[in-house]
């Protein structure tokens, strides 16, 4: 398996939702265990030492110096376009433990910090050796202990415990070893968790990408309500209200969504890797960072040479320009990316006479009566074209609806492959409607961008603006690029077939003819 930087695919979120901690209803982690004992269990890597014994001032912090701390806006990070802390970030790194490297932290055209190579570097060359010491894990060390065993004890899983842990380091600044660490994060991540509900509404409108991240701030916000109710509230000593509260688990969760791996060599855990997660995003490379048991470090193998001067990338897995945009905050350019998807709605008519059946057979295989399949340039999945089949199927067909529906449902290992020619047609025109009425959305928006309201107030508002609708315009165009490549296929295969029917027909005739 891959590492992927960040979040999570579509369907590993949904199913592990499903199984949420025994202690927490949480839908926002991807994949964590389901044995608590687990959680508890001694980290394989080192102990993060302690050099110096670090008091613990969450707890013991005077109410004055944490009203100070926190009167400021979330105050830990740098702005994402500096590279005020990258020096010290660099400096602490090798004074605690990180090899000499051959990059360092620059200002870069793509991902605006990066890292550069500083000498030519090969392909197939192992960089970065990263020490478990340096890497932040659910089993990594609190500097404030209670906190961490309230949390361990309460079985929190692995996201929202490494997002407790983060703010908890963070709020505890010069006195937390990863001081240098968090100086050098962004204040404001590049989310989707960021964008205002009206920002979604007005900019993502036509993308289906707007209902992911409204489905994600709103799990973000009730995975810090579960943990305020459940924990925080009954140890407010430990987790006061103004240090974790929903702003800082947004920064939290934002640092988490584009930075955080997951590492396959390391048992799938997943960790903050710093000085890694400086690396930048490319979908032309297909590296990807692991632990490797032999130099006992984090590492990547190069799968081209670089140049000194260069920016070194990695890939972040195959996911789609949505899917980039709402952990990473944003779009690469158009057609660079081959695993570049589009998701299509599909719905069963409320008025179709077998509305109930089909219903029935959809919740019974996991599926709703609206579904969104992924679109690619190269085609669709069979299970979209088995949930056309079965939208789009007569009564008299009802014995095959349970067939259909475990056809579409990705979950089951039935046969996907299934073909009904006598409904093949009205299939295939029932996708081509739905992806012509998305089309249309998608040009709406793209014909009105020009004109979207600027209602602002400040000219650091007037960028935000501008910032988040070049990346909307971003997005639609290239999600509309594979709506038309699919609807110029659908529109070949309806004609090839509506031919071949004629042609069959008319040779039925000529026979006819024929035999009179
Ligand atoms: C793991 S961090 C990489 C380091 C980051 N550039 C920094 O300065 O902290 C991921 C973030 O880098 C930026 N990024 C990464 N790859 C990018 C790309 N190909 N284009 C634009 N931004 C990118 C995005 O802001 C993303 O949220």
């Amino acid at each position: 398996m891959r590492l992927q930087l960040g979040s999570f695919s579509v369907s590993a979120s949904i199913g592990a939702m499903a199984e949420a901690s025994r202690t927490f209803y949480t839908t926002l982690i991807p994949r964590f265990s389901q044995n608590p004992s687990e959680l508890c269990r001694s980290s394989t890597s080192p102990a993060i030492l302690r050099r110096n014994p670090i008091r613990c001032s969450i707890s013991t912090t005077s109410n004055e110096s944490t009203r100070t701390m926190v009167n400021q806006k979330i105050p830990w990070g740098c702005d994402v376009d500096s590279l005020e802390n990258a020096s010290a970030l660099q400096k602490w790194l090798s004074e605690s433990g990180l090899p000499p490297q051959k990059m360092a932290i620059e200002r870069v055209e793509v991902g605006e910090r990066g890292l550069v190579a500083l000498k030519n570097i090969r392909k197939g060359e192992n960089l970065l050796f990263v020490p478990p010491s340096l890497v932040i894990t659910a089993d990594s060390e609190w500097s404030c202990p209670e906190a961490g065993e309230v949390l361990k004890r309460n079985f929190v899983p692995d996201w929202p415990l490494i997002a407790t842990y983060l703010i908890s380091e963070a709020s505890l600044m010069k006195s937390s070893r990863w001081s240098n660490y968090i100086s050098a994060l962004p204040r404001q991540p590049y989310s989707l968790l960021y964008w205002t509900r009206s920002e979604l509404d007005t900019y993502l409108v036509a993308s289906q990408i707007r209902e992911r991240a409204i489905e994600r701030i709103t799990d973000v916000t009730g995975t810090y309500n579960d943990l305020r109710l459940k924990i925080f509230s009954k140890y407010p000593h430990l987790f006061p209200d103004k240090v974790f509260n929903m702003e800082t688990f947004k920064w939290s969760f934002g640092i988490l969504f584009s930075r955080l791996v997951r590492l396959p060599s390391m048992d799938g855990r997943v960790a903050l890797v710093p000085w890694a997660d400086m690396l930048n995003h490319s979908c032309e490379v297909d590296t990807f960072l692991d632990y490797d048991r032999v130099s006992k470090g984090v590492v990547f193998t190069t799968d081209r040479p670089y140049q000194p001067g260069e920016q070194v990338f990695i890939s972040y897995g195959k996911k789609s320009n949505g899917e980039l945009l709402l952990s990473y905050g944003f779009v690469p350019k158009e057609g660079t990316n081959p695993s570049d998807s589009v998701e299509l709605s599909l719905s069963v008519n409320k008025s179709d006479i077998c509305y109930k059946e089909k219903l029935e057979v959809l919740r019974k295989n996991g599926l709703s009566p609206s579904q969104r399949f992924p679109l690619q340039i190269t085609g669709w999945p069979l299970e979209l074209m088995a949930y056309a089949y079965l939208a789009v199927a007569p009564p008299n067909m009802s014995r095959l609806f349970e067939e259909m529906a475990a056809a579409a449902s990705n979950k089951t290992t039935s046969k996907k492959d299934i073909r009904y020619p006598e409904i093949e047609e009205q299939a295939l025109q029932f996708i081509l409607d739905s992806c012509e009425s998305s089309i249309s959305k998608y040009t709406k928006f793209l014909q009105e961008s020009g004109s979207v309201d600027l209602d602002v107030t400040s000219p650091k508002q007037i960028n935000r603006k501008l910032f988040l609708k070049q990346l909307a315009v971003d997005l639609c165009t290239s999600e509309r690029r594979i709506l038309f490549r699919t609807q110029y296929i659908l529109r070949r295969r309806l004609r090839s077939l509506r031919a071949g029917e004629l042609r069959a027909l008319r040779i039925f005739e000529g026979f006819g003819k024929l035999f009179k």
